[in-house]
């Protein structure tokens, strides 16, 4: 393998991806409600569409329901015991609702979880090498370089601990896990949470490139500002239900936003 280029990598057409409007979708979510095992009702009525190319970012306080509805579509709603009970899922133009995350992954989603992100006490190579779904041989030293070009770090990095990464190379390193698949869609739940400011916006840089490159983003990030300027599209969830959505220049003087979120019911 050799070391990180500077060169641009080419997008999965070849091509720039299609301007938002008229592309195709990628995710469809319809009317979700979900319910844990103690029979809460984590989110109510919550509709979200991601397009080829687009980074949508999805806003909210604390329980507005940002985690269940990522959870939901990714498929790991299941390990914390709940399940869609209405609404539905499409990726792809493919029925996913409630479907388990092996099978969302092979369909082309790569979810970066909130918490537990890499495998603390391998190297940064071994994690990437421990991916359940790696590449067909024939692809994987190309897919490594792909992820290597875009977090150079990690390829400095690559025979140290992740548990010794500092939390910004450990984000980057899940997201690195999640790009090797080569997804449609990459889903990243709270991607700055408890990050130094200074890490915020080479994070922000790294979503916009995987964009360019054809891999639509869902954004669950706390960072309204970068978020804001990397978003093409923007939700915001409030107890439950979907308060808001639209472009992300709508957003910008949301007085929804701006107040902190509150949950004006
Ligand atoms: N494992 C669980 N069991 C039961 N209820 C849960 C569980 N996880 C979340 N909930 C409930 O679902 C609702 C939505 O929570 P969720 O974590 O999705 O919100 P969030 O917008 O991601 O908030 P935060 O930013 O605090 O993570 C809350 O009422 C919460 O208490």
């Amino acid at each position: 393998m050799r070391p990180p280029t500077a060169s641009p990598i080419v997008t999965k057409t070849g091509e720039s991806p299609p301007s938002a409007p008229g592309a195709p979708v990628v995710l469809s979510a319809n009317s979700l409600r979900v319910r844990y095992r103690n029979g809460a009702l984590g989110i109510l009525d919550v509709s979200v569409e991601v397009k080829v190319g687009q980074v949508v970012a999805l806003f909210g306080p604390n329980g507005a329901g940002k985690t269940t509805t990522v959870r939901a579509i990714s498929g790991f709603l299941r390990s914390e015991g709940a399940r869609v009970i209405d609404g539905s899922v499409s990726l792809m133009g493919r029925a996913t609702t409630n479907m388990e995350p092996s099978r969302t992954a092979r369909i082309g989603l790569a979810f970066v979880p909130e918490r537990k992100k890499v495998f603390a006490s391998l190297s940064v190579r071994e994690n990437l090498e421990a991916l359940g779904q790696l590449p067909p041989r024939a692809e994987r030293a190309a897919a490594f370089q792909r992820v290597y070009d875009m977090f150079p770090i990690l390829w400095e990095r690559r025979r140290s601990q992740a548990g010794r990464l500092s939390g910004g190379q450990q984000q980057m390193l899940a997201i690195a896990r999640g790009l090797l698949t080569d997804p449609r869609l990459l889903i990243i739940d709270e991607m700055t949470l408890g990050l130094h400011h200074s890490l915020h916006e080479p994070l922000f840089d790294a979503v916009r490139e995987v964009a360019a490159q054809g891999t639509s983003v869902l954004l669950v990030d706390e960072s309204t500002g970068f978020a804001l300027d990397v978003a093409d599209h923007c939700y915001l969830l409030s107890a439950g239900r979907t308060r808001m959505s639209g472009p992300a220049e709508e957003f910008r003087g949301s007085e929804l936003l701006a107040a902190g979120y509150v949950d004006a019911e």
